[in-house]
């Protein structure tokens, strides 16, 4: 097989960063193979190779490796234009959807057209993708989330075979299920990150792997912990501190996309918080949310670009 080199754009949408490739001028044979090399959070892709620095708040510049490689396909014909997404996440796997992800197509996107608008197609649906006047904030909108068992999925036996599961016990978290693109599992713990026994005193990689594998998730799941900061009862939106370990990954993000949408619908669900509308604050930045009862919610925050450059095609 030839070894070219493949020209790569990374950006971050607050801390959660991808390698982004252009599908359609590109060929990777092996897409797996690729993702895995790169990605290496030891031995991938060095931002510092390309002249990125750490910048600003949530920016991974100063780490190898990546969350994901973006293969992007833009089809100008349509208006908006439409961009074909796949993300190939670390283990070489490809995932359904992606919210952080898809707010670095639109910026991605707009840095080629100059547009402010597209359609994104991911396996998850079509979505409908803005980006700010000085295009350093992306709102996806990210379809309806899904407490369904059938659909999260969820594979329970007997009587409880059509219920929801929601703030039950599962291999040591009290979880509720959520598809909000992908599956999600969501547990709430006491205390946000400024309590120092809060959710930072929580070893997510040690208690998450057992719910993310749990046969009740016959799919895998993504797995958040999130605590009320503010319930949104007084002034202003609810605000949530969330940390995310995810399938595909394997460890845990600066930031999920589809897991602050999870943690916001779980939170309602629950009658943890006020209003449909709600800030959730990842380890690398802050992002807000809309779910309203009925329609689709959405997902506001920064995007950035890192840095320019090529990589190997066939890395061994
Ligand atoms: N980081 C992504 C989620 C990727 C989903 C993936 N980890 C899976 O379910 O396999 C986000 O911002 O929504």
């Amino acid at each position: 097989m030839s070894t070219h080199a493949v020209p790569v754009e990374k950006y971050h949408g607050t801390g959660n960063d991808f390698l982004v490739v252009d599908a359609a001028a590109e060929n990777v044979g092996d897409r797996a193979a690729f993702a895995r090399a790169h990605c290496d959070r030891e031995t991938g892709v060095d931002g510092r190779d390309f002249g990125a620095d750490a910048d600003e708040r949530g920016a991974p510049a100063d780490r190898r490796g990546a969350d994901g490689v973006l293969f992007l396909s833009v089809e100008e014909r349509f208006d908006p234009t439409r961009v074909v997404m796949t993300l190939v996440q670390p283990d070489g796997s490809t995932a359904t959807m992606c919210g952080n992800g898809a707010r670095v197509v639109a910026r991605w996107a707009h840095d080629r057209t100059g547009d402010h608008e597209f359609m994104i197609d991911t396996q998850a649906g079509t979505r409908r993708a803005t980006v700010t006047a000085d295009a350093t904030a992306a709102t996806i909108e990210m379809g309806e989330p899904t407490f369904d068992p059938r659909r999260v999925p969820v594979a329970r036996d007997g009587a409880l075979a059509d219920d929801s599961l929601v703030d039950e016990p599962v291999e040591g978290l009290t979880v509720t299920a959520v598809n909000t693109g992908v599956p999600h599992a969501v547990a709430f713990v006491d205390g946000g990150r400024d309590d120092p026994d809060g959710i930072d005193a929580v070893d997510l990689d040690a208690v998450a792997p057992p719910v993310r594998y749990a046969d009740v998730f016959p799919e895998g799941a993504n797995v958040n912990l999130a605590a009320v900061v503010d319930d949104g009862a007084g002034d202003g939106p609810a605000v949530l501190d969330q940390r995310t370990f995810e399938r595909g990954v394997e460890g845990e993000t600066r930031s999920c996309g589809t897991g602050a949408v999870a943690v916001v619908a779980a939170a309602r669900r629950l009658g943890l918080i006020d209003g449909d509308a709600a800030v959730s604050r990842p380890p690398g930045g802050e992002l807000e949310i809309e779910v309203p009862d009925a329609g689709h919610a959405t997902l506001t925050g920064p995007v950035a670009h890192e840095f320019s450059g090529t990589l190997p095609a066939d890395p061994r």
